[in-house]
């Protein structure tokens, strides 16, 4: 693992890939998050025990490895004033901005950097994290470890060799965890209709996705079998899936995962202003 890794940006993502490698066993005084607020650093530095930084410059100035953790639609400014140090430091730089491509991120970061964008998701926080990596041709196989590395520490990795993948990446992990809230928010608030406590109803349906998600995950069935075997002929599933299917199910979720893949390339032109 690299000797020190700087976050720039401590929210959501952030603290859910620090917390996992915390987890993980990697020693908190390595790590550092930045942000404007010092209220927020302040919670993070107390939770996690990491070292925060309102100045991204200083931050910088000893890392190894640089995890661009804003929002796209600060990336810009963030970057260009980061320039210097980074030209200095030459640290690997790892973007999990959704959109914007290792160019762009490269160019605003004075050029020649190696680069690698990872699409990684929440569950990082629990160890149960999927991320896509891509890099570009400046990163050397050591680098390339050393990112395996960082993003294995909170999850499955998935390299891939043609960037504009990883929009699908997007749309298959990033943010995919959110479509299983709502369907959780979804078999909650039915189950309550059929006359369950909503507590009740909210621990079975998330037991049920973790039987299916390490069932799907161990067994060597596919999963169309493994729902095969759920449903009696005649049965209640058969019903329910049926159902599901007659509404047109597979079609909603291509249709949401197409708009997730265009709209991170739209985020892209817009931002990148190519
Ligand atoms: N939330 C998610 O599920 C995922 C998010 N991402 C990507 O991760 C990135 C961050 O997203 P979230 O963590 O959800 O956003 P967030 O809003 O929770 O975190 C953004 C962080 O950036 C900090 N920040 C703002 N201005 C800054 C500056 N000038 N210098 C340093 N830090 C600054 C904020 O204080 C905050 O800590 C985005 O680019 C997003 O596309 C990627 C995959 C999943
Ligand atoms: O919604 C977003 O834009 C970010 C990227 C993937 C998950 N959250």
């Amino acid at each position: 693992m690299a000797n020190k890794i700087t976050f720039i940006g401590a929210g959501n993502m952030a603290s859910a890939i620090i917390g996992g490698l915390i987890d993980s066993g990697v020693e908190p005084s390595t790590i550092t998050a930045t942000a404007p607020n010092d209220n927020e650093l302040a919670t993070i530095k107390q939770r996690l025990g990491i070292n925060t930084d309102t100045d991204n410059n200083a931050a910088v100035a000893d890392a190894d490895v640089v995890v661009l953790a804003v929002k796209p639609q600060i990336m810009r400014n963030v970057c260009e004033a980061l320039r210097d140090s980074v030209q200095r430091q030459q640290p690997l730089v790892i973007s999990i901005a959704a959109g914007l491509d290792a160019d762009t991120i490269d160019q605003w970061l004075g050029g020649q950097n190696a680069m690698v964008r990872c699409m990684p998701n929440t569950p990082s926080l629990v160890g149960y994290g999927a991320s896509g990596l891509y890099a570009n041709a400046k990163v050397s196989d050591a680098q390339r470890d050393v990112a395996t590395q960082l993003m294995e520490a909170v999850g499955i990795v998935e390299w891939v060799e043609e960037e504009a993948l990883l929009d699908a990446v997007t749309a298959v992990s990033g943010s995919a965890p959110a479509y299983f809230f709502l369907m959780f928010e979804a078999m909650e608030e039915a189950a309550v209709k059929l006359g369950l406590p909503a507590a009740t109803a909210r621990r079975l349906a998330i037991q049920t996705a973790l039987g299916a998600a390490t069932m799907a995950q161990r067994s060597d069935k596919d999963p169309a079998t493994l729902k095969q075997n759920v449903m009696s002929p005649g049965g209640t599933t058969e019903r329910a899936i049926h159902h599901m299917e007659e509404a047109q199910l597979r079609t909603t979720i291509a249709d949401a995962m197409q708009a997730c893949a265009d709209r991170a390339q739209a985020m892209a032109t817009e931002l990148s202003g190519k």
